[in-house]
């Protein structure tokens, strides 16, 4: 069966709207606690098993490769929990230098982007290379080629011609252009409504709000998640998704890591997808939207990280962001041999 017949099929193009507010299903707050030996034991082969289904990347790699032959690689990275590691403080999570080096690598053989739920700027701020394609917030801010409209059915006015430091042409899509009045309203409301929280830290992600609750205690977590609801309430065209210790607010476009994963590359040239292999490398939820459309199109290689079991749509997996470094390291070496 392919591909499309297990998925679906999808409209690859246009912003559609959700018809009205959504929230993803309300979960107990994660808290981690020690495992004893026997749990540990069953972790471990709960995690081979998964492994036999998501094989290392690392190990897939002669296999990747392969696949490669006569087809134009374009790499796809996510920011948090795969370039970098998960820390404590979001905004010390910063880029290793080795792993600066090794995104650069890549960056100068293959068409390389970032597709992170951070606002491009601040991505940007961390990472500093200037040859890797950026979208922020979650794919709602993408700085990418220049694309001429008329091939596109993406509507002109989330458009914008832009010029690189070095003069060349880059154009910017900006889908929720019209939510950022709201987008600055709900944040004010968020900020002064969940104040008396401790541990909650707001972060403003241009098109979209992060609420982080990794350092609240358990006790607050449900004052807080009723106050983020209930500050949603009064924005039905605005919906809830999570992440790692963190809720999430997004206007309510039918427009994810996915649908930008799609948009860039198509404006590389790859809307075919015989002539490209993409490589998705990603770990969070919201990563699935990028798997759920290279399994749909039957191209290229979803790749969650992860060191786990979990519920993926990815054929492949690494552990971690040092696993990530070192597969983006072999990529870097097998071009340039
Ligand atoms: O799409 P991503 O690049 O993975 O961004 C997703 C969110 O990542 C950041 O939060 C997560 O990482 C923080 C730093 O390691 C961690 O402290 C936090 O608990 C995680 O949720 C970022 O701060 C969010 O805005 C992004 O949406």
């Amino acid at each position: 069966m392919g591909f499309s017949r297990l998925f679906g099929t999808t409209a690859r193009y246009g912003v559609d709207y959700f018809s009205r507010a959504r929230t993803d299903k309300i979960e107990p707050h994660e808290y981690i606690e020690d495992d004893s030996p026997d749990e540990l034991n069953a972790a471990d082969s709960k995690y081979s098993y998964w492994l036999k289904e998501h094989p290392s990347a690392l190990r897939a790699f002669q296999g990747i490769m392969k696949a490669a032959v006569g087809k134009q690689i374009v790499i796809f990275l996510d920011y948090d929990g795969t370039l970098t590691p998960i820390v404590d403080e979001p905004d010390r999570a910063f880029m290793s230098d080795a792993m600066r080096s090794a995104v650069g690598e890549v960056a100068k053989h293959f068409p390389t982007a970032i597709i992170s739920g951070r606002s491009r700027n601040k991505v940007y701020q961390f990472v500093k290379l200037d040859e890797v394609y950026y979208a922020g917030s979650h794919g709602m801010d993408i700085m990418g080629p220049p694309t001429k409209l008329k091939s596109y059915s993406y509507e002109g006015k989330y458009h914008t011609n832009a010029l690189d430091k070095k003069g060349d042409e880059l154009s910017i899509f900006q889908p929720a252009k019209e939510f950022l009045p709201a987008i600055q309203e709900i944040l004010d409301k968020m900020q002064k409504g969940t104040s008396d929280i401790e541990g909650v830290l707001i972060e403003d992600n241009g098109f979209c709000i992060s609420v982080h609750y990794r350092h609240v205690a358990q006790v607050d977590y449900g004052p807080l998640e009723k106050k983020v609801l209930s500050v949603l309430a009064g924005y039905p065209r605005f919906h809830l998704t999570r992440g790692k210790k963190v809720l999430e607010i997004r206007p309510s476009i039918q427009w994810n890591k996915g649908n930008a994963l799609a948009y860039l590359l198509d404006t590389l040239g790859f809307a075919s997808s015989s002539r490209v292999l993409p490589i998705y490398i990603g770990d969070d939820r919201t990563d699935e939207d990028a798997f759920k459309v290279l399994r749909r199109r039957g191209v290229g290689y979803p790749i969650i990280v992860s060191s786990a079991p979990r519920d993926t749509l990815a054929l492949c997996s690494l552990q971690d962001p040092s696993e990530v470094l070192s597969f983006l390291i072999r990529l870097a070496r097998w071009v340039s041999s």
